[in-house]
């Protein structure tokens, strides 16, 4: 399927195979890649060929590190989309909404906005020398909602609190015994295993596995709402000098000086 630019969709028997496909950021998504993610998702949705969808990251280094920081850096926003939005918290409620499971397949490092994006697939296949956490408090930005809230769920609150505030990486063995993952591969065996996934689940019922899935999302669903007001806090946060200080010295490849913004009491 054409039309895209930063990602790429493929359709491969039961399985649409979804892969970011911006190396050169660490596979980073800009509000265009969000925007075709979205596009992608919804015609994985409408196809009644695809049983399952896997999602993955170009090449061997990332799957994907959340927000084009460069971008932020540059323009202050993460860039021009067709609907004039960026739209990340619809493609949360769409990988959770879309009724046949998702697979991530976590080629390498998944951070930030892109770890956020491996806990909402319903499960996750990574590669022995992928790496897992988020970066927000360090880089000012913070991807809440369903990226704090529902990995708490995935991790437990005490696990969680040490990403978020820690800003750690962890290695796939690590990830594998917190829960955050559900197998560890060889990288060269990664996609096939992950098809594997697809094709055995895609000879269950899928309307079993429909009703599954929004029942698991029924007792989470409500985190929507705290997404949506992380979403407008992050607006408001991201354009602040306290957020734009963390991009900036992202960029700069420097330390960032967050020290003058403690005057809240
Ligand atoms: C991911 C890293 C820990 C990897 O470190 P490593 O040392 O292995 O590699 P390099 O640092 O040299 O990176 C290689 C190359 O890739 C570029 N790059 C990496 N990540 C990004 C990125 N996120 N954006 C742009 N470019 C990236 C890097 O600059 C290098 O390029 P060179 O040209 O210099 O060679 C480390 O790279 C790292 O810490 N990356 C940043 C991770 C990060 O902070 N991500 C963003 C967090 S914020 C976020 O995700 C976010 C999510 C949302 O949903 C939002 C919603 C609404 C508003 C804001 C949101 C938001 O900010």
């Amino acid at each position: 399927m054409g039309d895209y630019e930063d990602i790429r969709y493929e359709v491969d028997g039961p399985t649409a195979v979804i892969t970011i496909d911006r190396p050169e950021r660490y596979n980073a998504f800009r509000g265009r890649t969000v925007e075709e993610l979205i596009k992608a998702f919804r015609a994985a949705w409408a196809d009644k060929q695809v049983q399952a969808v896997i999602l993955t990251g170009a090449g061997e280094k990332a799957f994907c590190t959340g927000g084009d920081v460069k971008q932020r850096a540059e323009t202050g926003d993460y860039g021009p989309t067709e609907s004039g939005m960026f739209e990340i918290g619809y493609l949360h409620k769409l990988i959770r909404d879309i009724p046949k499971p998702v697979i991530a397949a976590v080629n390498g490092i998944a951070v930030g906005g892109g770890h956020v994006l491996h806990v909402l697939c319903d499960v996750t296949i990574a590669s022995e020398t992928a790496r897992f956490g988020q970066a927000g408090p360090k880089v000012g930005s913070f991807d809440a909602g369903f990226g704090t809230a529902y990995l708490a769920r995935v991790v437990g609150e005490k696990k969680a609190r040490e990403i978020w505030f820690w800003c750690r990486q962890y290695d796939a063995a690590e990830a594998e015994r917190m829960g955050l993952v559900n197998a560890v591969v060889p990288g060269g065996e990664l996609l096939k295993t992950a098809k594997a996934w697809a094709e055995e689940v895609a000879e269950k019922s899928p309307t079993a596995i429909r009703f599954c899935k929004q029942s698991f999302n029924a007792d989470t669903d409500h985190q929507a709402g705290l997404s949506n007001l992380a979403m407008s806090a992050l607006d408001l946060f991201t354009a602040s000098p306290e957020g734009l200080e963390g991009a900036q010295a992202f960029a700069e490849k420097r330390k960032p000086e967050f020290n003058s913004y403690v005057n809240w009491h």
